[in-house]
Parts: structure tokens; C-alpha cells; sequence
């Protein structure tokens, strides 16, 4: 089996609202992201080209998340968000990074060709703070 792996990194606001403590506040974080693939097919000596890695994941994940302020969809922040005039990415659940990692594995499953598969994502919210995915 062979995997390849590229690195996205994405600049994101968020606030974890149930949350005791200082992340309940709006903070932001420098994201770097991991999306590793494998398989054993190699088209031209590939498994997947990493620029059409780089195109799906930016399409599907960065593009939303990048510069954007991400928020569990609940009725008070609603209210208090949305009328704001920015970006907002609304989430589920409470946009922590394991949130965000099965939120990205939704999106990038289907988009992948079929002679690939996710083999995980990693997502580092801060230098020491990161959280996996598997398939
Ligand atoms: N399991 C999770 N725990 C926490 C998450 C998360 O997404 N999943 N997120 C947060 C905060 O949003 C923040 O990202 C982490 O803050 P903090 O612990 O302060 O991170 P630091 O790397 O800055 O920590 P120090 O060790 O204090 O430097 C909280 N928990
Ligand atoms: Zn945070």
C-alpha cells in the first residue's frame, strides 16, 4: 500500500460555546491540516496527482473555512452572529477540531476518485493540540 500526504494550513475564528473556560471566547487559530490517501493503483506513476489533492481539498474544505468564523448553529448565536455582515462557517456541533475532521471527511470522500481512499486527517488547532482522523 502507498499514501501520499499533503499539508493545508487555513486561518479560522471559532468559539466553543459550552465550554467553561477561555475557549468559550472568540479566538483564532493558525490550522494546519494533513490529508493523507492511499491505494495501490498508480495512474502515470501516480497515486493522485498532489495538484488535484490540492484542488479538491481547497474546494471542498479551505475555501469554506479559511477567514471564516466558526460557530455551533444554535438559536442564541444566531441571533447574535448573522446579522454581523462576516463569514461565517455555521456548524452541527461545536466546531472543535474533532467537529471539524468529520466534517472534512464527509465532504472529501465522495470527491476522491475511486482507486483512492482517505486514509486520514490530521488537524492541529495549536503547536501541541491536534486531533486524527482514520479510515
Ligand atoms: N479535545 C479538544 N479539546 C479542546 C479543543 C478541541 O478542539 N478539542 N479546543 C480547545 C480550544 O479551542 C483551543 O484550541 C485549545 O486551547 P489550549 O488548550 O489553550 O491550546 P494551547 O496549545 O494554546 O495550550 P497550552 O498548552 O496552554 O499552550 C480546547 N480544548
Ligand atoms: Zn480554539
Amino acid at each position: 500500500m502507498l499514501s501520499i500526504t499533503k499539508i493545508f494550513s487555513f486561518e479560522s475564528a471559532h468559539s466553543i460555546s459550552d465550554y467553561e473556560g477561555a475557549c468559550s471566547n472568540l479566538h483564532g487559530h493558525s490550522y494546519v491540516l494533513h490529508v493523507t490517501v492511499s491505494g495501490e493503483e498508480l495512474e502515470k506513476d501516480m497515486l493522485l496527482d498532489f495538484k488535484d489533492l490540492k484542488k479538491i481539498v481547497q474546494e471542498e474544505i479551505i475555501e469554506k473555512l479559511d477567514h471564516a468564523l466558526a460557530l455551533k448553529n444554535t438559536g442564541s448565536q444566531k441571533r447574535d452572529f448573522q446579522q454581523i455582515g462576516q463569514k461565517i462557517f455555521w456548524m452541527e456541533h461545536e466546531p472543535t477540531a474533532e467537529r471539524m475532521l468529520l466534517w472534512m471527511k464527509d465532504r472529501l470522500v465522495p470527491k476522491l476518485p475511486s482507486h483512492v481512499k482517505l486514509e486520514s486527517l490530521t488537524l492541529y488547532e495549536t503547536a501541541t493540540c491536534y486531533a486524527c482522523w482514520k479510515g
